[in-house]
């Protein structure tokens, strides 16, 4: 089977607490505390890994907390390829109120990569994505790298006929799609700020995902949240409601939607398939605690309790 390599530029250390009723301004005292290998890519790489997909996780990490991040991806199991910065991985804070079941996330900028380690890193990535079959870009650049880095990652895989998927948001996302991207997956706030535009109804967001498919990109699949998501293409669209859940933290379930997206592109799965099993796998992992994702057995059982629902 051919590879799923995910690229995550500026990983974090996910740092996720409990407190009874987060009160900002306040004194919180916290009841539980854990940490995680955190980061995009890193988190698709997890599930990927779960699924039984060789999966190998790409990125650049620095530091104390850098070393974290490999021994934790060794622990598991999973293949890495990341290149050492000087300074150090950021650490991520997630906030999870246990009464409200939301989730606050304070996400640190991350270290800076010199340029000269930016430009190893492209030469690298070029030398190494021959057994891809698609690569995961995904989450915020680090602090100093140009703004259109992706949209050369995209490139470099578009040469090699690389199919990529892409979940990043601001001007990396705005300069990342100039390449045309296989597929993307924006949260419907990273799609209002691309597109410079609130939506008040459903049929304006297949509208506008499928003016970036008349751009040559074949599938935007729009996370919404607790909402659910749409998954459009050039033929379909389908507006997706999950099941009912007590969320115990989201961290990382717009990423497991990316890593079943990536899965079902591998396993050529259809495109209502497809918009089942990433509203299954990130409702699944939006359920558990920490960055602890959906397992494959847990997806599949929950398939059949997602709504779904064609659109024009
Ligand atoms: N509160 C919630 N209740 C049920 N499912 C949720 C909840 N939050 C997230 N999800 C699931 O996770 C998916 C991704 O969430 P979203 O917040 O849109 O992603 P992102 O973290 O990328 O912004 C949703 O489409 C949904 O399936
Ligand atoms: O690079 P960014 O945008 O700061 O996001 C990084 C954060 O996103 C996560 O990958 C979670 O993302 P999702 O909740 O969208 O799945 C965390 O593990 C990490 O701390």
């Amino acid at each position: 089977m051919k590879t799923i390599h995910t690229v995550t530029l500026n990983p974090a250390v996910d740092k996720t607490v409990t407190v009874e009723h987060f009160a900002p301004g306040e004194l919180n005292r916290i009841k539980t505390m854990r940490t995680d290998a955190g980061g995009k890519g890193i988190n698709v790489a997890k599930v990927l890994h779960s699924f039984s997909v060789p999966v190998i996780a790409w990125g650049i990490q620095g530091g104390h907390q850098g070393k974290i991040i490999l021994d934790k991806l060794s622990e598991q199991g999973i293949p890495s390829r990341f290149i050492e910065a000087e300074g150090e991985t950021r650490t991520n804070l997630k906030v999870v109120d246990e009464h409200t079941k939301q989730t606050t996330e304070l996400n640190e900028a991350g270290c800076i990569p010199s340029q000269e380690l930016l430009e190893q890193f492209l030469a690298c990535y070029e030398a190494g994505l021959d057994d891809a079959a698609i690569v995961v870009l995904g989450g915020s650049l680090p602090p100093g790298t140009p703004a259109d880095y992706y949209r050369r990652l995209i490139e470099i895989a578009n040469r090699k006929g690389v199919r990529t998927i892409l979940d990043a948001d601001g001007e990396a996302l705005a300069r990342g799609i100039e390449a045309v991207p296989f597929a993307l997956k924006p949260n419907i706030y990273e799609l209002e700020t691309l597109l410079g535009t609130k939506f008040t109804s459903e049929e304006q967001i297949v509208s506008a995902a499928r003016g970036l498919v008349s751009k040559g990109m074949s599938y935007i699949l729009v996370s919404m949240g607790g909402e659910g998501s749409i998954l459009v293409t050039k033929e379909e669209a389908y507006r997706v409601r999950p099941f009912p859940i007590t969320p115990l933290s989201t961290v990382g379930a717009g990423d497991s939607m990316v890593a079943a997206m990536a899965y079902c592109l591998l396993a050529c799965k259809t495109t209502a398939e497809m918009a089942r099993w990433t509203s299954a796998a990130g409702t699944v992992t939006a359920s558990k605690s920490g960055t602890d994702v959906c397992t494959m057995e847990q997806v599949e059982e929950s398939l059949n309790r997602i709504e779904i629902e064609p659109m024009i």
